[in-house]
């Protein structure tokens, strides 16, 4: 899959109530309570979403795997999602283009594409550089099942879910910050970067970013429905800037860690609240704005009248 352009976060100033909207979200720590995984205090505004036709498109960390179930509880099994931190993208029936796409074989017709590089290849350069910079982590696929459920509060199923990578490794830092540098750069001259999620870092390919798969699934939106959308990002995590930077609105969700979290996007509103609830507060925001500032606008065409 060819790596798109960057596009501009800010998209021609075109009237919200004409233009298709698209919300991409991060998962743990946005849409789901980054403790119990919990979503009901979003449940409202998902319906909402969905009874307009909007798409929410889950853009995480987590696997193929771990989103087969999670799209299901979510009622998101029409729309796209990007696994991975962008390694892996996923696009339903309706989401495939007839030149672009082989029809997908796998569960509802799913097309997987893989804009990274394969998790080998991840492994392999992971053991290397352990080895020549005597640097100390360790990767989720070394941890045991028991190990991941201690670490994240998943069930056995989901932990074991968690580990089927397929294009990026999460791992535990247990050495010092300089270090962490030195490992940065190594992994960049092998086309590899470390980003880091609320729990882990995770290391993937260069252009497998949640940015470059949002401005990657933007352009498919436009090539499908011809015109481009408004795009509402919301996240909560270092991982989650890139995608922050990629769309028209962004949310950052108060996190439950200490990372600094400071996308460049002028359209940047901060929740008050955690998880969920401030997931909820953060799509109230941006489509009260829109509102208010669509129904001020009507009273003007009024009074002209
Ligand atoms: O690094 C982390 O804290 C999270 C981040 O996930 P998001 O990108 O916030 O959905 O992802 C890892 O841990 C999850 C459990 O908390 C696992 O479900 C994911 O597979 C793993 O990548």
């Amino acid at each position: 899959m060819p790596e798109p352009a960057r596009l501009s976060a800010s998209t021609p100033s075109v009237d919200p109530a004409l233009q298709p909207r698209l919300v991409l979200t991060d998962l743990d720590g946005s849409l789901l309570d980054h403790h119990s995984y919990d979503f009901s205090p979003a449940a409202p505004w998902l319906a909402r979403l969905k009874q307009m036709g909007v798409p929410v498109v889950p853009v995480t960390s987590k696997t193929r795997a771990e989103l087969i179930p999670l799209r299901e509880a979510l009622g998101l099994t029409a729309t796209p999602f990007i696994a991975e931190n962008g390694a892996v993208i996923g696009l339903p029936p309706g989401w495939c283009h007839a030149r672009l796409d082989r029809p997908g074989s796998g569960r509802d017709g799913v097309v997987i594409k893989h804009p990274g590089v394969d998790i080998g290849f991840i492994r392999a350069r992971l053991k290397v550089w352990r080895e020549r910079l005597d640097i100390r982590f360790t990767r989720m696929g070394e941890m045991s099942v028991a190990e991941v459920m201690e670490l994240t509060g998943l069930d056995a199923v989901r932990a074991r879910d968690a580990r089927q990578r397929e294009g990026s490794e999460p791992l535990l830092w247990e050495d010092s910050a300089v270090a962490l540098e030195t490992f940065r750069a190594a992994l960049e001259g092998d086309g590899l970067q470390l980003t880091q999620g609320g729990r882990f870092w995770h290391v993937m390919g260069r252009s497998a970013d949640k940015g470059n798969a949002v401005e990657w699934l933007v352009k498919r939106f436009t090539a499908l429905r011809g015109r481009m959308p408004l795009s509402l990002g919301l996240g909560d995590g270092p991982n989650d800037i890139t995608m922050l930077e990629a769309v028209d609105q962004a949310v950052v969700i108060r996190g439950c860690h200490d990372l600094a979290v400071e996308p460049r996007n002028a359209s940047l509103y901060r929740t008050d609240a955690t998880g969920p609830t401030g997931w909820s507060e953060g799509v109230a925001y941006w489509w009260g704005r829109d509102d208010r500032r669509l129904a001020t606008a009507e009273k003007g065409d009024a009074a002209v009248l």
